[in-house]
Order: structure tokens, then sequence, then C-alpha cells
């Protein structure tokens, strides 16, 4: 089954229009593995919202000294919270989200005139970059709304036991005057016109449904809340709300409201309504300037650490799916091209081998006068050229041959850099057939979303140090020619439709720290023209 189209079809229908339950199983459970011994990261989330309940109106009665009959004095209830999303800076990940998520009810009417209180709105921060989406009426996962938990609560009932218990979710009476109050014909009244509104705020609930929650969270936000007329009553002037994603009910309205020429002391009050319930997914997409793609073992997060100096924390080992979720860290330029750890004869190596190096230097006692950033260095050295450009990179799990049935790792996790300006490809050059992998990747890409091949620029061929290790110039030879042939493989297969260029391919030694200025030096082209572009 190869699922194409958007994202939301991919996961969920097949080309049918069906649910597919067996897709979504496979896919939580590549999820769930790519959560394995990765304690936090979690880039996509389903959360189930319920707003504020209204609070009950009340039925009562002024007493006072010499006022024989009172009027009525049942205070209102007051409005349900409503549920906001808000992006924030500080946090990475949603597992922090909790997966249901109750806003408070509006407080109860009181004697006296008192209305309840307004329920305090609920603010639920999610990382930048996150996309807010509400599940569609026909998908399993979403939990029942509002309307729909109501009928629950009535099925099996008779037509007689289903008004009645109707009537005792809105009516509150006064005690022991339940059944006179439903006699009255002023009571029939009241029934029809609440059941009237009722019907409109159904009516408004299903037009919005029809156009579903969409926000595509890639930026903070810093409206003004002193300006803004929408803003809730009830917070702080300068504090962010973000947006409206669940209205709470509105308090149901004390007995007062239903005084009239015929019933001088009404005995009834409504309840509150209950809060819309709306079922969210949200998505994290990274935004990362650079994202690696690359078969397992290619050399991607070797890459990462080069370009980094180190600083990349990201796993390294010689079998397939050692990286589990994407890893994005910071490569700094500095003015005359180079980055941290250049120069450095650094081997990046597998991080189980970095560690027992590291472990026997210390037991050396050779960290002991190691220089601090203050000590000059031991050669003297003083010229340090600034740091011009930044960028960022990921570094993702491997993506292999049908990883769009979620064979492997599956493809989801390709949604962190779906919108990265630049793709570079990694091919690990030691292997039989560079090529194919080429092919695979570029397939794969497409299968996850249509056209986002064309974000890749440029081909990065790794591992370049084991092809002439024999050092004969028969294997130098050899190297060339495969080298060549790759190239000619991107010239006549991989080529950008727009510019009509071919893709970069760039020759490196990810582990001996070969020829990385020429990539970083072409990353640094793309993310900058990106930048023009996005700013123009
Ligand atoms: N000789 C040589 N070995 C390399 C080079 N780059 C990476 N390796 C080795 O290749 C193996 C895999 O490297 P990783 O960086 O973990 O590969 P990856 O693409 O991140 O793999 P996954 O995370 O499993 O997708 C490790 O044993 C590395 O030491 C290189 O330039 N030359
Ligand atoms: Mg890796």
């Amino acid at each position: 089954m190869h699922n194409v189209g958007s994202r939301e079809t991919q996961q969920s229908t097949r080309e049918d229009g069906e649910v597919d339950v067996v897709a979504l199983r496979r896919q939580r459970r590549t999820d769930w593995k790519r959560r394995q011994g990765h304690e936090t990261y979690l880039d996509h989330a389903i959360i189930h919202l319920r707003a504020g309940k209204g609070g009950d109106g009340c039925v009562a009665f002024h007493r006072e000294k010499f006022v024989e009959h009172g009027p009525p004095s049942g205070g209102s209830g007051g409005a349900g919270a409503d549920i906001y999303i808000q992006p924030t800076a500080s946090l990475t990940t949603l597992s922090y989200i909790p997966t249901r998520i109750v806003a408070q009810a509006g407080g109860h009417g009181k004697g006296t005139w008192q209305n309840g209180k307004n329920g305090p709105p609920t603010i639920i921060k999610v990382p930048v970059g996150t996309v807010v989406r509400e599940l569609p009426r026909d998908d399993p996962r979403r939990a029942l709304d509002e309307f729909e938990w109501e009928e629950t609560q009535l099925a099996g009932l008779d037509d007689e036991g289903r008004r009645a218990a109707l009537r005792k979710r809105r009516w509150v009476h006064y005690p022991t005057y339940a059944e006179d109050n439903m006699q009255r014909s002023e009571f029939g009244d009241a029934e029809r016109q609440v059941y009237r509104e009722e019907r409109q705020w159904r009516l408004q609930r299903r037009m919005r449904a029809q156009h579903p929650i969409y926000l595509d969270l890639d930026k903070l936000e810093h409206t003004d809340a002193a300006q803004d007329v929408n803003a809730p009553l009830g917070l702080p002037r300068n504090q962010q709300y973000g947006h409206l994603v669940a209205r709470g009910g509105p308090g149901g309205v004390g007995n007062p409201h239903f005084l009239s020429q015929d019933n001088r002391s009404p005995k009834f009050a409504t309840r509150g309504r209950d809060g819309e319930r709306v079922s969210l997914s949200l998505e994290l997409k990274l935004l990362a300037d650079v994202g690696l793609v690359g078969m397992p073992n290619a050399g991607k997060s070797t890459l990462l650490r080069a370009l980094t100096g180190g600083r990349a924390r990201t796993e390294i080992a010689g079998y397939a799916f050692t990286t589990l979720n994407p890893v994005v860290a910071v490569v700094r330029v500095r003015g005359d091209g180079t980055f941290d750890g250049w120069d450095a004869d650094t081997v990046y190596d597998e991080t189980r081998v970095e560690a027992a190096r590291d472990k026997a230097l210390m037991e050396r006692g050779a960290f002991a006068d190691a220089p601090t950033r203050n000590h000059q260095r031991a050669d003297g050295e003083t010229y340090k050229p600034l740091e011009t450009f930044r960028f960022t990179v990921a570094d993702n799990p491997g993506l292999i041959s049908e990883a769009s049935d979620n064979v492997g790792l599956g493809h989801s996790f390709l949604r962190s850099i779906e919108r990265s300006p630049a793709l570079v490809y990694v091919v690990d050059l030691s292997a039989a057939a560079p090529w194919d992998e080429l092919r695979v990747l570029k397939e794969e890409l497409e299968k996850y979303k249509p056209g986002m091949s064309a974000q890749a620029k440029m081909v990065v061929a790794n591992k370049a140090d084991l092809l002439a290790a024999a050092g004969s110039a028969e294997a130098v030879a050899d190297a060339k020619a495969k080298l060549s042939r790759l190239e000619e493989f991107v010239r006549t297969e991989l080529v950008d439709r727009e510019s009509g260029r071919a893709l970069d391919v760039v020759p490196i030694s990810a582990k001996f720290n070969m020829n990385l200025r020429k990539a970083v030096e072409l990353m640094q082209r793309y993310v900058e023209e990106a930048r023009v572009e996005e700013s123009a």
C-alpha cells in the first residue's frame, strides 16, 4: 500500500476513503519504538480538551425583616473557562502536554443576587513550530463532542425517561417544588425558550465544525492584550493568551430571570451548559535550516558531530538505526570559512570508542591542566576570526526503502525537516552502489510529501577515506571512477527543475574531518539564499 497525497490521508485513510485502523496501529508502534530509550522527545500528540462547564443559576428569595415575601434573588452562574493554545520558545517537545485537559467550571450563582465567577482561562503552551489540527469527525481517534456525550448518557431510556433526564440536566428547582413547577405554563414557555437557544448554540457549533481548527504556530506571537478588544477579561493586562480552541459553556441564569406578571415568584433556574469538547492533533516541526537525509549507517550523526566540533550530543555507532529521533545542532561559521573543530586532528569515532578514550585519558590525568577558555593557547596563537554566520542542522534517523510503509523507523520523523530550506543527502561512498541509495532516498521523500525532493540541494559522499585506504594507485583510480559515476548519476537524475542545476556532490570523510570546509561553505550558501528569499 503506497499512500500518496496529503499528510492526513497518508496517516489514516485508504484510497477508498475508509479509515485505515491497521495503518494507524502500525504508526503508533513505530512512534513508540522511536521513543524507546529517549525519555522525553515527542513530536506528535493527540490531546482531548474539555472547556469549562458553566455554573448553575440559583433559586433564592430575598429575606429581610418586615418584608414578608422578598423578590427572587438567585444569582446567575459564571461562564466555564475557555481553552487557548499559545506557542512558546521555552519548550522543545510536546511530551509535557497532558493528553486530557479539563478547564475549570464557572462558579454557581448564590442568593442575594450573587453571580458565580467565570472560570479562569486555561492556556496550553506548545513549542514554536507546532501545527495544530482539529481531528475530523470521521477520525477514530477523536473523542466524543459534548452533544454526542449527552446522547450516550440518554442511551437506553424510553421517551418519558429521556424527557426527565434532559430536564434534570437543565433545570434547578426550589426544594420540593419540582413537581409543581412542571405543571405551570410559565415553565413550559421558559423550557421552549431554552431549547430554542440551545438549537442556536448547536447550529453555531456545527457551523464551526465545518471549518476545523488549523493553526500553524511557527512564530512567537506578541499581541498587545491592552489593545485587543477580544482579550478575555480576568487576565492580567500584559498576559499573552494565544488562540482560542475550545469555548467554555455559558452559565445558567438565576430565578429573577423568569420573573413575569403571571409568575411573581419563579421557583426554577437553569443549569450551566457543557463546554466544547475538541480533539486536537499536535505536530511538532523543528525548524532546522539544513536537514540530513540518508540511509542507516551513512554517517549522518558523525557528520553533525564533526560540523559542531563535537558539541552535538548525538550517538554514533556501527549499527543501523542508532539515531532514533531528530537532533538539531548549531554550526558556527567564522569570517574565514572555518567552523568549530575544523582544524582539530580529532577523529569523530563511535561514541562508545570516544567514551573509552576519554576515560583512559582522564585516568592518566591528562585533563588536569587542560586550558580553560581564559587561558592563552600554548602555541601563543591569539588570532581568532569572529563568528559571522550561524545555521542549524538536523540529524535524522535513517531512511530506508519502503519507510513509507513504516518499515524501519517509518518516515514520520521527516516532519521535523519538512520545512527545512535545504536538505542534504548523505550516502556511503564505500557502499557497492551509492547511486541506488540516492534513488531510494529521493523516492521516499516524494512518498512522504510530493515535491519534497526539490528541497534537496547537495549530495555528501561520506567515508571517502575508506576508498583509497589501500593506498595503491589502482585503489585511487577505482575511487575516482566511482565518484565520477556518482556525479554522472546526479547530473542525469537529480537535477533541480527550477534552476536546471544539478545537485552539488561533495566527497568527504566525516570521521577524519576531511573536505568539510567545502560542505559547510555550500550549506551556508543555500541557507543564505533561502533567507534572502524569505525576507524578499
Ligand atoms: N571510515 C569512516 N567511517 C565512518 C565515517 N563516517 C561514519 N563512519 C562510521 O559509520 C558508522 C555509522 O555512523 P553514524 O554516524 O552512526 O551513522 P548514521 O547515519 O547516523 O546512522 P543511523 O543513526 O543508524 O541512521 C560508525 O561506525 C561510524 O564510525 C567516515 O567518514 N569514514
Ligand atoms: Mg545517526
